[in-house]
């Protein structure tokens, strides 16, 4: 008699609007025949991390997230901030029910459940890069991203949309569309590869491992989540006019070619900002207001795809 691999599933019952429930109680027998299970739904905001460690405490290598990006991103939090393993003998995979949903996006995941489902059963995997934040001048903890980070709008984009789903899948295009009334440029020093470069009125830097942010914009030219490099994008001098010329663009990745947009890649680098700070958000969820330093750990994390 061969023994069944042992699985803990997460769900978050809030994300995608209480999608993850159904879901769950779908998939649940079926993959009652495959894995020996045990489960926690999340009771309140960045439960996930909380869960995760003990999870892995109590000897779980292999998960499945049923939620959205913010879920996901709390549970690789959860993986990276323990010590008991290596994040390299974890496996997740993720069954889509969240608003937005980038991260899959990358990957080839379909949102259509049985069929992410079916992805996980087959068990091939692949790893990927994984982002480290480290808060300078600060006692905050590091946090890690597996999607993209971003700087400026999309951070004020986050705080508006946050606890506001009920719109489904143009929550993030009406936040978008709010935050232009309200975004202020910043100013900031970056520092890569030992030099230190001034950019003034910034509107927003992205820095990309996956392809997809909002709800499928395309902001960053080039992301790969395997070669250890971050896609970083700085938009200087953009009005809300240029944004609102160049929509399309924001959708099939050409907003890179814009005049007023800079792109290249590296492995690290530092923020140092001007007062007042910009918002930050990672994988859709809102980071401390700070200087920040963010590193690649590079095919840190491994999941079914
Ligand atoms: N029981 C809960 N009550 C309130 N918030 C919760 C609960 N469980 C988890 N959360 C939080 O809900 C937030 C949003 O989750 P998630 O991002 O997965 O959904 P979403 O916003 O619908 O999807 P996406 O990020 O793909 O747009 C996360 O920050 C998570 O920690």
């Amino acid at each position: 008699m061969t023994t069944k691999q042992s699985l803990f599933v997460i769900i978050n019952p809030v994300s995608g609007n209480g999608k993850g429930k159904t879901v769950w109680q779908q998939i649940k027998s079926k993959l009652n025949q495959n894995y020996t299970i045990q489960f926690a739904y999340s009771n309140y905001a960045k439960h996930e991390i909380e869960i995760t460690k003990t999870a892995i405490k109590n000897g779980f290598r292999h998960f499945i997230i049923i939620g959205g990006d913010g879920t996901l991103n709390n549970f690789i939090n959860g993986v990276f901030s323990q010590n008991n393993i290596a994040s390299s003998e974890i496996t997740f995979g993720v069954l889509p029910v969240g608003t937005g949903n980038d991260w899959v996006k990358t990957h080839g995941i379909p949102k259509n459940i049985n069929k992410a489902l079916q992805i996980i059963l087959n068990g091939h995997t692949n790893t990927q890069d994984v982002g480290c934040v480290n808060y300078l001048n600060n006692q905050i903890p590091n946090t890690y991203f597996i999607n993209l980070a971003g700087v400026g709008y999309d951070g004020l984009v986050v705080s508006l949309v946050k606890d506001k789903r009920s719109y489904g899948k143009f929550t993030y295009v009406l936040g978008a569309i709010k935050g232009l009334s309200n975004v202020k440029l910043f100013d900031v020093s970056v520092v890569v590869n030992n030099e230190l470069i001034k950019y003034s009125k910034c509107f927003i830097i992205q820095i990309g491992i996956g392809k997809y942010t909002g709800s499928s914009m395309q902001l960053t030219k080039q992301p790969n989540p395997k070669d250890g490099l971050f896609d970083i994008t700085i938009a200087t001098h953009l009005t809300k006019w240029d944004v609102i010329r160049n929509l399309p663009k924001l959708f099939n990745g050409q907003i890179v070619n814009h005049k007023k947009v800079i792109t290249f890649k590296t492995s690290n680098l530092q923020f140092d900002f001007e007062d007042p700070k910009p918002l930050i958000q990672a994988d859709g969820e809102q980071l401390a207001t700070s200087n920040i330093e963010l590193s690649v750990l590079q095919n840190a994390i491994r999941f079914y795809c």
